[in-house]
């Protein structure tokens, strides 16, 4: 569990019918470009949600993190985080965020907690000591609590250079979440690491979601990463292709699939065609359909079938969709 001091939400003006992040119409377009890398976009992100944003190679998540991040700054359009406006309170907006982007920027000589103390004591959070023991018990406590949280506690006063991936990865959002922050920016973060330490480092940001409420804003190139997003925006060409919860962009965009198959495939495959009905052969036959016309049509079969199998469309399925017809 959470010591207080971790505990205590962050210090933003964010209220659950007020979107945490607003974006409208922004754009931007590198020096001598001939085209936009972010051609005006807009959305909103509801405070204490999983937003994800999704696009190809070279779609433009990077540049609009940077953004919204206010490590880059846009060509046109606005942007407020917990109320703050990006353009006129960068100050204010930098404090509701915490980053842990593709690179890592880990001191690899330090150990973890070295590297925390001195991130903490950068930004103002706390004085600097230079042993753990003589640094505040409050720093101590969040230290800890975070740690905890993030399953590093045993390892916090190990070097660095002995972590593995994952862990380097879960002490950068330990030392991002240091300041509370009301936004989690997380650009990638899973890249490189095994199924496994994806799986822990994912479980590890749903409990620091439901202990402290901060909003996680998520890049990634891992769509099953998405499926559990409340929200998802897909980017192709620096535009918005399809937005909306992963359900209502599967929904809009592809129909389960039905698959059946016999051990007369030319009997089937005849059926079929007779019916007029598309269908690509694989390992059977494989027909989008209606949901409610899959009763009607196995009904309506006079060929034995040796498999019935209805497969929802996953969300990868749709983003390749969706970014074919782009
Ligand atoms: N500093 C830069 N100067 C000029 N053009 C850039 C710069 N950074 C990115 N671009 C261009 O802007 C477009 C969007 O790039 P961006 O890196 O934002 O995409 P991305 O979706 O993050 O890609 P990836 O998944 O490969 O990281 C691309 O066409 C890219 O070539």
């Amino acid at each position: 569990m959470l010591s207080q001091a971790a505990r205590t939400l962050p210090g933003t003006k964010a209220q659950p019918d007020v979107p945490i992040i607003a974006v409208e119409n922004l754009v931007k377009r590198y020096k001598k470009a001939e085209k936009n890398a972010v051609d005006g976009i807009s959305f909103t992100v509801p405070a204490g949600a999983f937003y994800a944003l999704l696009g190809p190679n070279g779609a433009g998540k990077t540049t609009a993190i940077s953004m919204l991040t206010t490590t880059l700054a846009p060509t046109s359009g606005t942007v407020s985080i917990a109320g703050y406006d990006l353009m006129t309170q960068a100050d204010l907006v930098r404090r509701q965020l915490g980053i842990v982007f593709q690179k890592p920027s880990l001191d690899l000589n330090l150990t973890a907690e070295e590297n925390v103390r001195l991130h903490a004591t950068l930004y103002g959070l706390y004085p600097y000591r230079p042993l753990y023991r003589l640094m505040p018990s409050a720093y101590r406590a969040q230290v800890h609590a975070l740690a905890e949280l993030l399953g590093i506690e045993e390892s916090l006063f190990k070097p660095v250079k002995t972590f593995s991936g994952g862990m380097k990865r879960k002490l950068e959002i330990v030392r991002s979440l240091l300041h509370r922050p009301a936004v989690l920016f997380l650009d990638e973060p899973t890249t490189g690491l095994d199924p496994e330490s994806r799986r822990s480092l994912w479980d590890y940001l749903r409990q620091v979601r439901a202990e402290s409420g901060t909003t996680i804003f998520l890049t990634t190139h891992y769509l099953e990463e998405a499926e559990g997003a409340d929200g998802i925006c897909i980017l192709n060409h620096g535009r918005i292709v399809s937005t909306g919860t992963p359900q209502q962009i599967k929904a809009a965009l592809l129909q389960p699939t039905l698959l059946i198959d016999a051990q007369d495939r030319e009997q089937l495959r005849a059926e079929l065609q007779q019916k007029g009905l598309p269908f690509e052969e694989g390992a059977g036959f494989s027909i989008t359909i209606d949901k409610q016309d899959i009763h009607h049509l196995l009904k309506s079969l006079a060929t034995p079938l040796s498999l019935i199998q209805t497969q929802a469309p996953t969300l990868e399925d749709v983003y390749i969709q969706i970014i074919k017809q782009d």
